[in-house]
């Protein structure tokens, strides 16, 4: 899959200078979601996700995050229902994440953050042949985004944390396959947030409709420390540095509104 493409992310520093101007960006992610600001709406129907593990391809380091590619040739790993019109596959999911337990999500929910935040991309395939292609079109673009909080050790993930130190540099690629990204879904999907927003990576191309669910899933301290073990520079590099804080800061809302699938 070419979702995670080396053209946006591999050339994207994580101290990049913000605020990264977009030009004329009026629906920039993350944001900070004011629950009573947001408007329950009826018309929300509740997701239809369907993955296929055997769609899993490989684990990659871009320098920026650490991302589990799929395939995403055929309509075998799709998400349809929410607030979304067509049906689309998922490419590639990620996680961002802080130097400690405080902080390191993107969105937040009353300013309240997470220690860390999954984010599953998935592009329009009823409308684009081609992810390049949905990049760059409104709503080309549907990612939910999950809350992680420190608390039990995450069976499912476990085999995704093993997996790590052989991705520890940037450009690194390890293979990895089977394995379900429904298991990072917390058990109630129904109960969500959905606004218009942006890729939080540079291009920042404001194609994407965020879904972020209410519920969080809880990881392990020492599954969330393997996380930021991980590294930003690659072997060559002789000053490596700790992949952490690779979130962005949060934009201005600019008058656009956030839905809720519940009351
Ligand atoms: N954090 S986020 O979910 O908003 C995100 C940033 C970049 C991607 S991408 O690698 O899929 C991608 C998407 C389009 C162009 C290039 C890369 S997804
Ligand atoms: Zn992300």
């Amino acid at each position: 899959s070419v979702c995670s493409s080396k053209l946006a992310l591999s050339q994207v520093h994580p101290m990049w200078q913000e605020p990264l101007a977009v030009p004329g960006g009026d629906r920039q992610s993350p944001v900070d979601i004011v629950v009573r600001e947001s408007i329950f709406d009826p018309q929300l129907r509740p997701l239809k996700v369907q993955y296929d593990p055997r769609t899993c391809q490989q684990i990659w380091n871009n320098g920026y995050s650490f991302l589990v590619e799929y395939d995403d040739t055929t309509d075998k790993s799709t998400l349809k229902g929410g607030p979304l019109e067509d049906q689309f596959r998922l490419c590639q999911f990620h996680f961002h994440w802080g130097e400690n337990n405080t902080w390191g999500s993107e969105h937040s929910i009353d300013r309240r953050l997470y220690p860390a935040e999954l984010h599953l991309v998935h592009w329009n395939s009823d409308k684009y042949s081609l992810f390049e292609e949905s990049v760059i079109e409104e709503n080309g673009l549907a990612v939910i985004a999950v809350f992680l909080k420190v608390g039990k050790r995450h069976e499912g993930l476990q085999k995704l944390v093993d997996a790590l130190p052989a991705v520890r540099h940037k450009d690194s690629v390890v293979e990895f396959t089977k394995f379900d990204p429904a298991c990072l879904l917390p058990e109630n999907i129904n109960d969500y947030w959905t606004y218009a927003g942006s890729l939080t990576t540079p291009p920042l191309t404001e194609a994407v409709t965020w879904i972020v669910m209410k519920q969080h899933i809880e990881v392990s301290h020492d599954q969330l420390a393997v996380f930021r073990s991980l590294l930003f520079t690659s072997a060559e590099e002789q000053l490596q540095r700790s992949m952490v804080n690779n979130f962005r800061v949060q934009q201005a809302l600019k008058g656009r509104t956030v839905r809720s699938s519940f009351t």
